[in-house]
């Protein structure tokens, strides 16, 4: 395609595009009005009432469809006779194998999820697809473009851990963001019940039994004039652990791709003598100087201490009474503010019980205190930028145009007076694991760890294979996968038990591991090195791997999702844009800052894109206004 006109290889692209959420409709928009005829759309989940604020292809009557699905029949309404075809499906379903991605000319991912991103980063390696990959938190994203042997590949780099949270789908499927049962108990369930009762929500969602019951379902949430605040918290208990879940569950749809939650009603949780005691506190115990809380009637005193599920239910509806008796006059007018105590209890609780219901980790109130407060609300005006600059840049990828690729980062502040912040894409990593063949270094105890902590811990969690196979030199120790004979199985399972040293072909000091995935096409060695002693603290795996991109921490709060993208040049602290400089200095001499002042020759075309994605009728759409400049209405041009 290279030598071809702009017009000419979007006709002719046929796309792949990963994600069909905030990012996804932007992108499927924006491809669409650009031209481009042949676009497929991989998304495993059902639109939520939660997406319909910022996922604009989507409406009221779309909950509980396939993304992927009503994302191709709005875009067909406004651009007819292109082709769209979508998948209802997990990226990472066999079908989409190596050979199924050599079809595509490039692959845009709009993903949410470092499980997913690591996948795809692989499955284009292996095709050889360039891939553009992106991230939005808040006001802040990034978008990278990933060329094998050109560009480093997704996992070259560690990924920062975000220390914020965004604001998820926080209703029926929190299966892997532990933070959206967080989401969902402060910014739908508090705000229901102690804000604005008037906020739209899948809370009302009722299962038949619910729905049987005389009163309309808007008065659930309602507490009558002489109901029991007690059995108020009962009932709102059962509607929405209970019901709602049972009326989620209908959907089948939604639970193709992922782990059905199960409904818990309070007769289930608490036994129902702890139910009818009564612990809340006297009046006389709760003085103006100390906050309202309940931890200490409960006798839960340790903020670190994770509750089980019966002692979220009584905090839950504990929580719930003191409000209604000790802070009548704030119901309707409450936000949650974390450091509220008795709103975090409440909160907590609910979250811990939503998570029991997806069989999710549970979190003690000083974590949930953190999640909480550090949870960022998605902007579409970020999803829109960033879904326009990767067209921008799969156009160029598609003309191989690949040296004025950019990766772009969307900054909150301007910082020298740009918001999009361009980058040259960075060389490969020669030590990358994934892109490069070098080999990683596994520190262990070869005579106390077993093979299944291996496979466990390092060979799916840190080097994220799913299906992996393992070797030490030509023996076969371990494969993972259903198609197995019976013996075969048998005896793997029995290898998993034993320690490294006590294998058929043992594993010491010295051994090269060879771990394999073919539905990724990645292979790579692991170099053995024995050690007897690991701290306990700073080593709690009891084996340290070196040359993997472990996740660090910065300060960075990045990503569409719970992991961010390539993003580890720039740590982007909103409120010290000068930062942005510094690290920039610090960078390899290949690493580059661009002037974005400078008109570039390609200008005019993202130009069009732009003002796609900005949609206004103003003629000013290539430009971006800078908050705060001195010479006011500066305008930059976006590179
Ligand atoms: N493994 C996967 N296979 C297919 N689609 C995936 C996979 N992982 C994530 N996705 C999709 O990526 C999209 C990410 O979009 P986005 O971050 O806007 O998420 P969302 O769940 O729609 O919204 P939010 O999380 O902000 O509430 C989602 O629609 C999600 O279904
Ligand atoms: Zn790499």
């Amino acid at each position: 395609m290279g030598s071809d006109s702009k017009a000419e290889v979007i006709k002719r692209a046929k796309v792949l595009m990963v994600g069909a959420g905030g990012i996804g409709c932007e992108m499927l928009k924006t491809l669409a009005l650009s031209g481009f005829q042949d676009i497929h759309i991989i998304d495993m989940d059902t639109i939520e009432v939660s997406n319909l604020n910022r996922q604009f292809l989507f409406r009221q009557e779309h909950v509980g469809q396939s993304k992927a699905k009503v994302a191709r029949d709005a875009v067909l309404k406004f651009v007819p006779h292109i082709n769209i075809t979508p998948y209802h499906a997990n990226v990472k379903d066999p079908d989409f194998n190596v050979n199924f991605l050599k079809q595509f000319n490039v692959v845009l991912n709009g993903l949410d999820n470092l499980d997913a991103r690591r996948h795809v980063n692989r499955l284009c390696l292996a095709a050889e697809v360039p891939l553009v990959e992106s991230g939005t938190t808040g006001f802040l994203g990034q978008v990278t473009v990933h060329v094998k042997g050109r560009t480093e590949c997704y996992e070259c780099q560690p990924k920062p851990m975000p220390k914020t949270y965004p604001v998820c789908t926080i209703t029926s499927t929190p299966s892997k963001v532990e933070s959206q049962n967080q989401i969902w108990a402060k910014d739908l369930l508090f705000t229901k019940l102690f804000g604005d009762k008037s906020q739209e929500n899948d809370l009302f969602v009722c299962s038949d039994d619910a729905s049987n019951s005389e009163k309309p379902m808007e008065d659930i949430f309602k507490q009558a004039p002489d109901e029991d605040p007690k059995q108020y918290g009962k009932k709102i208990y059962d509607h929405v652990f209970g019901y709602n879940i049972e009326a989620a569950l209908v959907n089948e749809e939604t639970w193709k791709n992922r782990r059905q939650p199960r409904p818990i009603f309070l007769r289930d949780a608490l036994p129902e003598k702890l139910n009818l005691q009564n612990t809340n506190p006297e009046k006389g115990c709760l003085t103006d100087d100390l906050p309202l809380s309940v931890l200490p009637f409960l006798s839960l005193n340790n903020p670190q201490e994770v509750w089980n599920l019966a002692e979220n239910s009584r905090m839950f509806l504990e929580s719930l009474q003191l409000f209604i008796e000790k802070r009548e006059k704030d119901i309707g007018n409450l936000t949650f503010d974390k450091d509220d105590q008795l709103a975090l209890e409440f909160v907590t609780a609910a979250a811990n019980i939503r998570a029991s219901c997806f069989g999710i980790p549970l979190h003690s109130l000083f974590d949930s205190k953190g999640i909480a407060g550090n949870i960022v609300h998605a902007v579409a005006t970020t999803n829109a930028i960033i879904a326009g600059l990767i067209v921008i840049e799969a156009i160029k990828v598609l003309q191989e145009d690949f040296e004025n690729c950019r990766m772009t980062y969307c900054l909150e502040h301007p910082s020298r007076m740009m918001l999009l912040m361009p980058i040259e894409p960075f060389q490969p990593n020669k030590s990358c694991y994934v892109c490069s063949e070098t080999p990683l270094l596994l520190e262990v105890n070869t005579r106390t760890t077993t093979l299944r902590d291996i496979v466990e811990k390092i060979i799916k969690v840190k080097l994220g294979m799913d299906l992996p196979m393992v070797m030490q030199a030509r023996t076969l120790i371990y494969e993972a996968g259903d198609g197995l004979e019976e013996d075969v199985a048998a005896n793997y399972a029995l290898n998993l038990n034993k320690s490294l040293a006590n294998l058929p072909a043992p594993v010491t000091d010295g051994t090269m591991l060879t771990v394999e995935d073919f539905q990724q096409e990645l292979k790579c060695h692991i170099n053995i090195k024995h050690r007897d002693d690991f701290d306990e603290e700073k080593e709690p795996d009891g084996m340290v791997l070196s040359g993997w991109t472990a996740p660090e921490k910065v300060h960075m709060a990045t990503s569409n999702g719970e992991s961010p993208s390539a993003d580890h040049q720039i740590t982007l602290e909103p409120t010290e844009p000068e930062v942005v400089e510094l690290d920039a200095e610090m960078l390899d001499t290949k690493r580059k800052l661009l002037a974005t002042l400078e008109r570039k020759e390609n200008e005019e075309e993202d130009r069009e894109v732009l003002s796609i994605l900005v949609n206004d009728d103003d003629d000013d759409d290539d430009v971006v206004l800078l908050d705060d400049h001195p010479e006011a209405n500066k305008k930059l041009k976006l590179q």
